[in-house]
């Protein structure tokens, strides 16, 4: 197998379950502009649109192909018009966030996700409640996590602030970088191998652009399709799905960048308060107002930092939870949520419209 293929993220796995759909070729969706999808092939780069029966089928809009799906396609040129996507393969994960003033509550952001590099700014944007935030939506994807705090070189008082992540990162790696002396840039590298696909999380100036640049090296990527003859048609297209120098991919979508949290598995992401609740008086305890609540005696006690219990509060306040409610319930506060503020749905609109700044470098 080529360079290419294997930097694709075609691994031995990926080819025995494409090989069960031996009529169509196998593919790798690389950005997606709204029915238009984009698909690397191990033959070349082509367009395609799904079936009329996967749009008709669809419940959830994880039905869909979304940038980083292993997808079965009917064809490997564009002689003959796009290519019709018939199948999705099994993901190893999923990446979702919520979307506000949209038909449907979640747009599912990216696919097959290998490691997500959870980044926090060591300056004054330095969060440990948002760090918690990102670390439950990484636990819940399926990706793993994790942690890199950058601009190193702003640091102050780093054995605490690395005390206090580790706390909350339970056991997932750390790994302190600064973009400007290069300190820890390396150490991100054996994640980008080749077959692996890496995603960048964090907020908005803590400096992912500055470590994916150079994590794309001067990597480069063949994407003129075999029989791809109308090269005027897609020149706009911005890449989602970059090859990087290592021999990786990284998924680089506005979805991901800044992620709302949908549904998040908290018994992981707050493991210490879970197990504390284990000796609350009362199994449904919400650790709110009960008595003889284990969870706010470690608070009083000081054994659990009362930020981190506030923002568990906060937290589960955003994530839905339909238990104990009938249908119409469930339904209105489905809808609820889809609609919040205005603000938010123009918030949405704004980030659909950035675009990513990396273009594919052909
Ligand atoms: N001191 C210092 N500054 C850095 C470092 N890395 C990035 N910066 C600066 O921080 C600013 C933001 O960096 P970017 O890499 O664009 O941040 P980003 O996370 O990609 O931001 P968005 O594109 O908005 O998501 C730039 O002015 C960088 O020069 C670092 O390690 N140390
Ligand atoms: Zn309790």
């Amino acid at each position: 197998m080529n360079q290419r293929n294997e930097s694709l993220g075609f691994t031995e796995k990926v080819l025995a379950e494409a090989s069960l759909f031996e009529s169509y070729y196998v593919g790798r969706i690389i950005s997606q502009k709204q029915k238009l999808y984009e698909i690397a092939l191990l033959e070349g780069t082509i367009h395609g649109e799904v079936t009329g029966k996967m749009r008709y089928e669809a419940m959830d809009p994880a039905d869909f192909p979304v940038v980083g799906d292993f997808v079965m396609v009917d064809r490997k040129d564009e002689t003959h018009g796009y290519a019709v996507i018939h199948e999705i393969l099994t993901r190893k994960s999923l990446f979702v966030r919520k979307v506000a003033g949209k038909r449907r509550d979640a747009q599912a952001v990216a696919a097959n996700v290998d490691t997500v590099f959870l980044c926090m700014a060591l300056n004054e944007n330095f969060n440990l409640r948002r760090l918690e935030r990102y670390f439950a939506v990484a636990l819940e994807s399926g990706a793993v996590p994790v942690i890199v705090l950058t601009k190193g070189d702003l640091a102050e008082n780093l054995p605490e602030k690395l005390c206090e992540v580790e706390r909350i990162t339970l056991g997932y790696e750390v790994i302190v970088t600064s973009s400007l002396t290069g300190e820890g840039v390396e150490k991100l590298r054996p994640y980008a191998e080749k077959g692996k696909t890496v995603a960048f999380l964090g907020s908005s100036g803590v400096g992912k652009s500055s470590l994916i640049n150079s994590l794309l090296g001067s990597s480069v990527m063949e994407t003129k399709a075999t029989g791809y003859e109308d090269k005027g048609r897609h020149t706009t297209t911005h890449r989602e799905l970059l090859l990087l120098e290592n021999g990786g991919a990284l998924i680089d979508t506005p979805g991901m960048r800044e992620l709302g949290i949908l549904e998040a598995d908290f018994s992981k992401s707050f493991e210490d308060i879970y197990t504390l609740a284990e000796s609350c008086r009362f199994r449904d305890c919400s650790h709110v107002s009960e008595p003889h609540c284990a969870v706010k005696k470690a608070v009083e006690e000081g054994a659990l930092p009362v930020e981190r219990y506030e923002n568990f509060l906060k937290l589960r306040e955003e994530v839905p939870s339909y238990e104990g409610l009938n249908s119409r319930e469930i339904e209105k506060k489905k809808l609820d949520r889809m609609f919040g503020g205005k603000k938010e749905m123009k918030k949405t609109k704004d980030q659909v419209k950035k675009k990513s700044k990396y273009e594919f470098r052909d």
